[in-house]
């Protein structure tokens, strides 16, 4: 294997304490860190516990100083307005030094949670950068969850204050967030101090509807920037916590994953330099949504700490205006390294089978493509390799870890790609495969996958508030290593094969979702007795969520008005982000005589994949019935 990829990998997992001292030096700090790691709590761990930095210090004031104030930091592409806008480091700084201004004033202080309401414009960066300047904890929540899932958020992390817009911009529609923030609110368990809303032109709700029937302050952002003083950068340990980010657990609650100062900032750093190779001056455009952690990673803060530019895209693959539009946005942008998810591809690929509407642009200034929040399938693989003629990087991570677990590290070196695996894991990442009893298996054989315990810099240090639902959730089943949830194998020469997940997460559109709670949606309609929620493969959306119920004795109602209520009941309280369209009602749901109901079984009939009926199964009849509702049908 080759020589830069194994040695740095080698050190990192020989001396990881000298490893990423090293790695941290690339980082300003205002107390350079002497010790690496603080095991004293283990299994949880702090990186760098001595050091003290700002991280909107190191991605804004630190590059000004450096004579780059002028170079664009952050170009917002909007294609559903049409416009384009560019900031340079100098005027992005001071953007985020007033909003910064604007928190303090609204007594805002160091370790308060906001929690960030808002679709793809500047303010989200903007905001995001200046909690980071206070020390503020932000909390981003993607837009496309409904108020109960934003209400849940306010209730766990339980903010000071609400950063939001008028509303965001769907192909199809506008969607008003300011209701949808009033009712989360409502629905809360905690109340917040301030609402602060950036407003655009367009949506029919304004902060002064909401401002008499209620006790919290509805405040407009530009009213607010007027009379503000810039702030300056606090200094915080690196411990600090940067960010909450919640993402979706086997049970209904989601899981805060708490991400720390100084580790996340030199993760990031290293992962620009090792993987992406992104450096000053280079144009980055990830094609995700800052509500996610690829948005928080490499939309936000990794491009801005390299000194790069970062395009914040308000648009979709396709239809705005067409599937040539990340085309359009290399060519316009002289973009050097893109980002994006496989769904987005595959959109592309359907819209626009032979790719021409993206090629018919100068995509020269291209270098790579990345590719992670689901598997990369080998065909959409091969589409965009013989596309662009270009390294394109399946890297897989995930909200917890920050940062790729395993990619080609094209910073280090190019690695021979294999379609189908996002290459071998990044130095850091010591992952292994063990089966369900902790034992390690053999080169090639599928099994748990699970990385060696402390993990790197930039991974989660612990769930809000809750260090025990950590521990149990991610440390225990096997003694010294993080469980990933996700199976797998690697290969004789050392690659990564992600196979899927062990539990019930499953993946649409790139968006992490949980069959758990939607079946609690599903039990909670009055006609329902019992009911079962799986993922099955879909050709575009990598899966798709399919729900099955089983109805009260008694009831008798029209079907099709039923699965209509039920999938409305779904977009009511997760979403339109579950995209769940898909119901049926069937005379039973097959089960284990201690009634666990065989969802694998029923995924695998579904998928058309070989199974066994368990001997367990109470009533084998039951799976007869089903398979005329589970067989493959998309
Ligand atoms: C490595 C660590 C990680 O995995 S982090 C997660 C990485 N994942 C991603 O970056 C997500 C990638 N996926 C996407 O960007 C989108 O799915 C793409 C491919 C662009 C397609 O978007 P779209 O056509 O909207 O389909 P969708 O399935 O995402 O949407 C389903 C319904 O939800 C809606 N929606 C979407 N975004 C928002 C939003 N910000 N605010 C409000 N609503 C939103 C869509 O309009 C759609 O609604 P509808 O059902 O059509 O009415």
């Amino acid at each position: 294997m080759a020589q830069e990829y194994r040695q740095a990998f080698n050190q990192a997992a020989t001396d990881p304490a000298a490893f990423w001292l090293t790695a941290a030096r690339e980082v300003q700090w205002d107390k350079a860190p002497t010790q690496a790691i603080d095991d004293s709590k283990a299994p949880l761990y702090n990186w760098f516990p001595d050091g003290k930095l700002n991280l909107s210090a190191n991605a804004l004031d630190r590059h000004v100083a450096a004579g780059r104030g002028d170079q664009a930091a952050l170009i917002y592409d909007s294609a559903m307005l049409n416009s384009k806008t560019e900031y340079s480091y100098s005027e992005l700084l001071r953007e985020v030094e007033i909003f910064a201004g604007v928190l303090r004033d609204r007594g805002v202080k160091t370790g308060d949670r906001v929690l960030i309401y808002l679709p793809m414009i500047p303010q989200a960066v903007i905001s995001m950068l200046a909690c980071a300047r206070l020390g503020a904890v932000h909390s981003v929540v993607f837009g496309g969850f409904a108020p109960k899932e934003l209400a849940a958020r306010i209730t766990d992390c339980e903010p000071v204050a609400i950063v939001t817009a008028s509303g965001g911009i769907e192909p199809s529609r506008h969607i008003e967030y300011l209701p949808a923030v009033a009712e989360a609110l409502a629905l809360a368990e905690k109340s917040v101090r301030d609402v602060i809303v950036s407003h655009r032109d367009g949506f029919e709700h304004s902060p002064s509807e909401y401002q008499d029937a209620s006790e919290v302050n509805w405040l407009d952002w530009d009213e607010l920037a007027k009379v503000a003083q810039p702030a300056a950068p606090v200094s915080l340990d690196s411990t600090h916590p940067l960010y909450v980010l919640y993402t979706s657990g086997t049970t209904g609650s989601p899981k805060g994953v708490v991400r720390d100062t100084g580790g996340y900032t030199t993760a990031l750093q290293f992962s620009m330099n090792a993987i992406y190779d992104v450096h000053p001056g280079d144009v980055m455009f990830t094609a995700s949504d800052v509500g996610w952690v690829v948005g928080h990673s490499y939309i936000v803060y990794a491009p801005l700490i390299a000194g790069a530019t970062s395009v914040l895209y308000e648009g979709k693959p396709i239809g705005t205006p067409d599937a040539g539009v990340f085309g359009r946005i290399i060519e316009d942008h002289k973009v050097t390294t893109m980002f994006t998810a496989p769904t987005a591809l595959r959109a592309v690929r359907k819209a626009d089978p032979s790719g021409a509407l993206i090629a018919a642009h100068d995509l020269s200034s291209l270098r790579a493509l990345f590719v992670a929040g689901e598997r990369l399938d080998p065909d959409t693989y091969h589409f965009a390799v013989d596309l662009l003629g270009i390294p394109v990087v399946d890297n897989w991570w995930q909200t917890e870890t920050g940062w790729p677990i395993a990619s080609n590290p094209l910073g280090l070196e190019e690695l021979t790609a294999k379609a189908g695996s996002p290459t071998t894991p990044v130095p850091g990442f010591n992952v292994e495969i063990r089966d369900a009893l902790g034992a390690q298996v053999a080169a090639g054989d599928e099994g748990n996958i699970v990385i060696k315990l402390p993990l790197p810099p930039g991974a989660l240090t612990t769930l809000w508030g809750n260090d025990q639902r950590f521990i149990d959730t991610y440390l225990t089943q096997i003694e010294g290593f993080y469980l990933t949830g996700d199976s797998g194998f690697l290969d004789e020469d050392g690659y990564l094969f992600v196979m899927g997940r062990t539990d019930d997460v499953i993946n649409v559109s790139g968006h992490r979702l949980s069959t758990g709670a939607m079946e609690q949606v599903l039990a909670s309609h009055p006609a329902v007795a019992e009911c079962a929620v799986i993922g099955i493969n879909d050709a575009l959306k990598g899966q798709r969520a399919s729900g099955y119920v089983v109805l009260k004795s008694g009831v008798d109602t029209d079907e099709e008005t039923l699965k209509k209520e039920i999938v409305a009941l779904v977009r009511q309280h997760i979403g339109p982000v579950a995209d769940f369209r898909e119901v049926s009602v069937v005379a039973g749901l097959p089960k284990t005589r201690s009634g666990k109901i065989l969802r694998k079984t029923m995924r695998q009939i579904a998928d058309g994949k070989e199974y066994t009926v368990p001997s367990t199964i109470e009533d084998p009849a039951v799976l007869d019935d089903l398979a005329n509702y589970l067989r493959p049908q998309g």
